[in-house]
């Protein structure tokens, strides 16, 4: 059965015949917009009934071989996810929690004067959000759209004084975060580990932080698939429309395993 939808402007990339198999191929999962819907704030997340059982169900079919890959903090994904606890690489990859436990930090910038740059449009402007994380600050105007300008504009100006970040447009959302870390880097990683390497690398995401993960997964080297949730210019050579139909997807690559 095939599960995705070859993006329409790429051609002449056949997927070996098949889409997933549990004993060949890994699975990297972005977190919103990919497993779960957006919502207002952060915390407000809903998740879908059944979602941690088929992740649950998932990792042990793939013999573990199944991680988040998310901008958020590690922390957030397993509060969200418990009682599961997966490798999850949080941060954009700036903190990483591989298959046996074993957590990695890289060394991030100090956010402290970034944060003091940014807090005053926060406290002029009650629908923006700063969110901060270990080596990253974002900036959200999901309740503001009006404002991204004025969040973009701001975000630059303060990261001009600042060394070792790098500025990322997200989905309502524009953030400072470690310019050493990305999505990328830390699917690679995880590839050179138990039980992910020698598999295929499938990277599921929606965002401008997920592209340079398609474009890793995607290598010669890796030799793996990149899939692009919903519309937008991309370099994942498949699409899957929104997280209802990634979740659905999810859950019969699991019942086609039993
Ligand atoms: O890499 P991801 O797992 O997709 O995380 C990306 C960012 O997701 C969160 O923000 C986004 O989702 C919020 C909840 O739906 C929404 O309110 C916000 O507008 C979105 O940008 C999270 O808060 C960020 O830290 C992540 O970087």
């Amino acid at each position: 059965m095939e599960l995705f939808r070859r993006s329409a402007t790429i051609h002449n990339m056949p997927l070996q015949n098949r889409d997933y198999d549990f004993a060949a191929d890994a699975l990297f999962l972005d977190f919103d917009n990919t497993l779960v819907d957006f919502a207002p704030l952060p915390e407000s997340v809903v998740l879908p009934p059944d979602l941690i059982t088929t992740l649950q169900r998932l990792q042990h079919a793939a013999n573990g071989a199944l991680a988040i890959v998310s901008g958020r903090p590690l922390k957030q994904i397993d509060h969200f996810l418990s009682p599961l606890r997966l490798p999850v690489a949080g941060v954009h990859g700036a903190e990483r929690r591989s298959a046996d436990g074993r957590m990695t930090q890289l060394a991030v910038p100090d956010i402290e004067r970034l944060l003091v740059c940014l807090q005053p449009l926060t406290l002029q402007h009650a629908g923006l959000l700063l969110e901060v994380k270990r080596g990253a600050l974002a900036l959200h105007y999901r309740r503001a759209p009006h404002l991204e300008q004025i969040c973009v504009q701001a975000m630059s100006e303060a990261l001009a004084h600042e060394q070792g970040f790098s500025l990322l447009r997200g989905n309502m959302v524009v953030e400072a975060k470690a310019a050493d870390a990305d999505k990328g880097k830390a699917i690679a990683a995880f590839m050179e580990e138990a039980p992910f390497a020698g598999r295929r690398p499938l990277f599921i995401g929606d965002d401008i932080t997920d592209e340079v993960g398609f474009a890793w997964v995607q290598s010669e080297t890796a030799g793996g698939l990149g899939i692009k949730v919903g519309l937008g210019p991309s370099l994942a050579r498949a699409r899957i429309a929104s997280p209802a139909a990634v979740r659905s997807m999810l859950a019969q690559v699991l019942e086609r395993s039993q």
